[in-house]
Order: structure tokens, then C-alpha cells, then sequence
């Protein structure tokens, strides 16, 4: 299995569910991203609802700077929040403006019930929980697309019209903020639970967080896929 730099803590994470992993990042929807074939409508359908899940990650992101206990967490997740907002949005701004849907209408989608349980999971985590559960579940889907998008770039054809999503996901610019992210979590992580953080009593709700949202992930490309 390939490991991008994301960090120790994320990789003992993804190897404690490596079923839900794969079904996760080799997807029948991510396949079709990557060879051009995924029917249009159906990857529309999931950049306007991705659009929402969008809205929601930025605020469960913002979260982190409330639940950060050093300087530089409050930094990284300021840094998410950031490119969030500014830049992975933009994709679907832009995407869907050439369509003729403009970003009020965007910001008014109805959310399938697939998205709404992802992102009120991960919220619902974060609040219960302390910094580090709030990364658990936000985990998944960063290193996540980080993965799939060097992956794609590695083996996309040419002409996949998907070039400008793989490109978004593949680039320095997310590369570099998925690593920032990762250093920060093992450092968190290191820091609440130490080096063996593997035998604390809490990694098992860890890893349960961490594998229930890569569920909510697999769930969310069946969405899309239902939405030929
Ligand atoms: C369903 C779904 N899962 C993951 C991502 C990717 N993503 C969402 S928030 C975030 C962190 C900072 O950019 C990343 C990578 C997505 N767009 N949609």
C-alpha cells in the first residue's frame, strides 16, 4: 500500500480498517474519475452536494481552533479553514458556474441524507470528544483525497474530463497542506497519549471514530453514483 507522507498516527489509523479503506479509495465513483468514464450527472451530483459537505467541514474545521491546545493546531486548522473556504470551494464554484448554477443556489442544496449524517457525525464527535477525536474524523477525508488524487494523477487518462478535480486534490498546494496536517495530528496525538499511543486506553474510540467516517466516505460516493 502506498503511504504519502501523512504521518505515523494516520497510517496505524488506515492499516486498523483496511476493508473500509479500500472500499473508501478504490471506489467504483473514484474509478470512474480516473478513466473518464463516471456519467456526468452523476459527478454533478455530487460536487453540489460535496458543495455542502464543504460548508459543514469548514465549520467542524473551525472547531479545531476552539478545541487546540497549542499554537500551532490552532495554526494548522486556521490553515484548513482557509483552504477550504478560499480554494477546494472554489473548484466547485467554478465547475458549476459553467454550468449556469450559480453559488446562492449552491449554498440552498437540500442535503441528501448520506451528506447531512457525514458531516453532523463528524461535528457531533468533535464536540463530544477533545482535540484529537475531532481529527479522527476529520482524517479520513483529507489523507483520503490526498491519496486518491496522487493515485489518479499517476494513472488517469489523458482526456478524463475529471482533470481539473484530480488536479485540485493532486497538487502541491493540497499536498502540502495534508502534510502540515499530518505532522500536526502525530504530534497531537503524541502529546495527549504519548509515543505509544497505540496501547492507550483510548485508541480503540480513536480508531472506531476514524473507521465510522471512512464508512460515511463510502457512503457518500454511492450517493453520487445514485444520482445518474
Ligand atoms: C465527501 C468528501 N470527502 C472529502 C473531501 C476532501 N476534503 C474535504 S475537507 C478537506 C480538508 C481541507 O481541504 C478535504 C481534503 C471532500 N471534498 N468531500
Amino acid at each position: 500500500m502506498s503511504t504519502p507522507g501523512y504521518g505515523q498516527v494516520f497510517a496505524a489509523l488506515r492499516d486498523g480498517c483496511p476493508e473500509q479503506w479500500q472500499a473508501y479509495t478504490r471506489h467504483a465513483f473514484v474509478e470512474g474519475l480516473g478513466d473518464g468514464s463516471l456519467p456526468r450527472a452523476s459527478f454533478m451530483h455530487y460536487l453540489i452536494q460535496d458543495y455542502v459537505f464543504l460548508v459543514h467541514f469548514s465549520r467542524a474545521w473551525s472547531l479545531g481552533v476552539i478545541k487546540a491546545e497549542t499554537r500551532e493546531e490552532m495554526q494548522v486548522c486556521a490553515a484548513t479553514v482557509n483552504a477550504l473556504i478560499n480554494h477546494e470551494m472554489a473548484l466547485h464554484v467554478r465547475t458549476c458556474a459553467g454550468l449556469g448554477i450559480d453559488e446562492a443556489a449552491l449554498f440552498a442544496t437540500k442535503e441528501e441524507v448520506a451528506n447531512l449524517a457525514y458531516t453532523r457525525y463528524v461535528m457531533d464527535a468533535g464536540l463530544q470528544g477533545d482535540f484529537i477525536d475531532l481529527i479522527a474524523v476529520l482524517a479520513p477525508c483529507c489523507f483520503g483525497y490526498g491519496e486518491i488524487g496522487l493515485r489518479l494523477a499517476g494513472v488517469a487518462v489523458a482526456d478524463t474530463p475529471y482533470a481539473d478535480w484530480i488536479v485540485t486534490y493532486a497538487g502541491d498546494e493540497y499536498q502540502d497542506v495534508m502534510a502540515s496536517v499530518g505532522e500536526m495530528f502525530d504530534a497531537a496525538v503524541f502529546r495527549r497519549l504519548g509515543p505509544e499511543f497505540r496501547t492507550s486506553p483510548r485508541w480503540q474510540r480513536l480508531q472506531g471514530r476514524f473507521t465510522t467516517a471512512t464508512e460515511l466516505e463510502v457512503g457518500f460516493w454511492d450517493m453520487g453514483l445514485d444520482g445518474r
